[in-house]
């Protein structure tokens, strides 16, 4: 499924002279946790979200089709590369245009992973436990056609349906990011509903995934308690990680970077992350902002400094 995309720019050099991409900075076979450890190290905790929504391609003059969604993402990778260390591509707007949008969502993965930027697919799959491991094996193998570094799933069909994904991850040396405390209001509804015992379904989720976490550091020859990150995450809302503190989630244990949408178009602010995450923030935290941003494109010179912006403003 991979080509050339035609018109697509190639990225451009890292802005700083003397950066080194994340992959040439860390040892061949680094687990993902030490990978985004890495990428975070260089530049900072701002992962720009890939959102090509239709609004987006008109304010861009681009057109409402894969040629216009392979242009939009040539300009963000452009503006990425060696700014920010994580890009998050919406699964959903590459494939509300069929195949030819998901062959380009093929070429742009691939082409960002080449280019020294850490991959997540937000395509937050999950079912049952043997289905799961086809969705595992499609996005988490970097020789498939969307082999990404890391995946959100969803757990809502109960935690251990993730398992044959956890198993790939470690196989693939990716990443997961579970949904535990989304960034939308309705997702409470389920997420903090408690059992018998009083324990929020966030915090049951995230105890789960703590432990995953610390076992795939552990299966990697690495000790969980030394390691920057681990490779299983949280997704944690910035418009929510606050309500973790309320609700006595514990987002500490098994060092899990915690993927936190909802910082600008959502209304999160780098106050409300602070605040939110306590003691995590900022070791832990991955803020994804993609409206934030890419409202600034199509102009280049605006999109960059709207990405230097948000880093500064991150810390
Ligand atoms: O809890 C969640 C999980 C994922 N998302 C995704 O992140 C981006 C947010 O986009 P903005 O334009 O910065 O609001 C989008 O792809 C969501 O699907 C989330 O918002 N909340």
């Amino acid at each position: 499924m991979r080509s050339v995309p035609a018109g697509a720019g190639e990225p451009s050099a890292p802005a700083v002279a003397g950066e080194q991409s994340v992959s040439a900075g860390v040892a061949a076979g680094a687990t993902f946790g030490s990978r985004l450890a890495a990428a975070m190290r260089v530049h900072g905790r701002l992962c720009v979200g890939l959102d090509p929504h239709p609004q987006l391609l008109t304010d861009w003059g681009l057109t409402q089709d894969a040629a216009g969604l392979r242009e939009f993402s040539a300009r963000v990778l452009e503006a990425c590369t060696g700014r920010v260390g994580v890009l998050k591509p919406q699964v959903a707007f590459f494939e509300r245009f069929g195949v030819s949008g998901m062959q380009v969502l093929s070429e742009v993965q691939h082409q960002a992973r080449a280019a020294g930027l850490l991959v997540i697919a937000d395509a937050k799959r999950g079912d049952i436990g043997s289905t799961m491991a086809g969705y595992a094996e499609a996005w988490l193998n970097p020789e498939a056609d969307f082999g990404a570094d890391a995946l959100t799933v969803s757990p809502y069909l109960g935690f251990g349906s993730l398992q044959p994904a956890v198993e790939a991850a470690a196989r693939h040396q990716a990443g997961l990011f579970v949904l535990g405390l989304t960034s939308n209001p309705e997702g409470q509804q389920v997420q903090l509903a408690r059992d018998a015992q009083g324990v929020t379904v966030a915090g049951q989720i995230a105890a789960e995934a703590a432990a995953a976490s610390a076992a795939l550091t552990r299966a990697a020859g690495e000790d969980p308690g030394a390691a920057e990150l681990g490779s299983i995450g949280l997704v944690v809302g910035a418009t929510t990680a606050r309500l973790a503190a309320e609700h006595r989630i514990d987002l500490r244990a098994g060092r899990m970077p915690l993927l936190a949408p909802g910082y600008g178009a959502q209304g999160a602010d780098a106050q409300a992350l602070r605040t939110g995450f306590g003691a995590s923030y900022p070791s832990q935290v991955l803020v994804n902002s993609s409206r934030g941003v890419l409202r600034h494109g199509p102009d280049p010179v605006s999109l960059t400094r709207a990405i230097e912006s948000a880093t500064a403003d991150l810390g």
